[in-house]
């Protein structure tokens, strides 16, 4: 991994020959977690991205380096967020954190003039509307993914394409056992892309009774079912599975590493520099 003096060396080169090589500095709130590790590696190892500044609760005052096991990075990690991107002149925070701490966040960078690229899911609907209103009046790039791996993307695509043919649908989403929020944001992005597509269908019976409370999972509008899975062992796994007469359809999708999300983070740093407003879901920066 290059340290950030072999980086700015390496920079100054493209800048003698590609002169529209911008360096972008980025902030990662969340350093110290699952993500936020996976996410520090890959903005120290990409070409045009530089780490400005690392936020977490854990590891505080700690390089950022030793935390990765690698060499020194120069960047030590802070719990105050306001403090550090005021210093650090970031571009772009990139956040994840969890459910209860993202919105502040995201607030927090967009009053700094900082784009956020945000992966934390679990925002409330009233947060999400007051960030896209502070983005716009802003005038500055907010990204908001619920997943980043193209994989998943392309599930939800391939979805809501089928829900216009095979409108019964149900979802069952599988993650590790730390995972704070259910449904997963991945979950619910599918069900908000079949919702539109399948328009005012309504699917199960109204008579339907549970024995245990939830056995039938969570209901979207419409009678769309979600089931949230939660063991060690699994990283992020969706099946979206189609009902028809004598037939099913599973669309399925498994990140069986974080890794699977990284050039999805980075495709977002880059773009956010140039958006303004508030893009949810990464689908809108990928697909026609
Ligand atoms: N969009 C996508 O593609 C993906 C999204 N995610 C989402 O990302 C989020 C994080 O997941 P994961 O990395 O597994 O979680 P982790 O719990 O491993 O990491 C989160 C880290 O953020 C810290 N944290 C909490 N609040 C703040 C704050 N205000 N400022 C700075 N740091 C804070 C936590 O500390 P503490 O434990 O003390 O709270 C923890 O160290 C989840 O919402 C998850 O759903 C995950 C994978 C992919
Ligand atoms: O918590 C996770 O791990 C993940 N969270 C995101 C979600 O809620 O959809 C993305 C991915 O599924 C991993």
């Amino acid at each position: 991994m290059p340290g950030r003096e072999e980086k700015t060396g390496k920079l100054s080169r493209c800048f003698r020959y590609y002169r529209e090589i911008i360096v972008i500095k980025v902030a990662v709130s969340g350093a110290s977690g699952r993500m936020g590790q996976e996410v520090l590696k890959t903005v120290l190892n990409a070409e045009d991205t530089e780490l400005c500044a690392a936020i977490d609760f854990y590891n505080e005052g700690q390089d950022v380096g030793t935390l990765l096991g690698t060499g020194p990075q120069g960047v030590q990690i802070t719990s105050d967020l306001a403090e550090a991107l005021a210093t650090s002149g970031a571009d772009v925070l990139v956040d994840f954190t969890r459910p209860q701490s993202v919105a502040a966040n995201t607030i927090t960078a967009l009053q700094a003039g900082v784009r956020p690229v945000v992966g934390t899911t679990g925002m409330s609907r009233e947060d999400f509307e007051q960030v896209v209103d502070l983005a716009q009046k802003k005038r500055l790039g907010c990204v908001i993914a619920p997943n980043f791996a193209i994989g998943a993307l392309l599930m939800i695509k391939f979805a809501a394409e089928a829900a216009k043919y095979l409108p019964h649908v149900e979802i069952i989403e599988k993650h590790h056992d730390q995972k704070l929020d259910a449904p997963s944001g991945t979950a619910v992005k599918t069900a908000e892309a079949i919702l539109e597509q399948r328009g005012e269908f309504k699917q199960g019976l109204d008579v339907e009774e549970e024995k245990i409370e939830g056995a039938r999972g969570g209901k979207m509008p419409g009678g769309l079912r979600i089931h949230s899975v939660r063991l060690p062992g699994f990283v992020a796994h969706q099946e979206v599975i189609f009902g028809g007469v004598g037939q099913t359809l599973t669309i399925r999708h498994d990140s069986i590493s974080r890794e699977s999300f990284m050039s999805g983070v980075l495709l977002a740093v880059r773009a956010v520099m140039r958006l303004e407003g508030v893009v949810y879901g990464l689908e809108n920066l990928l697909f026609e």
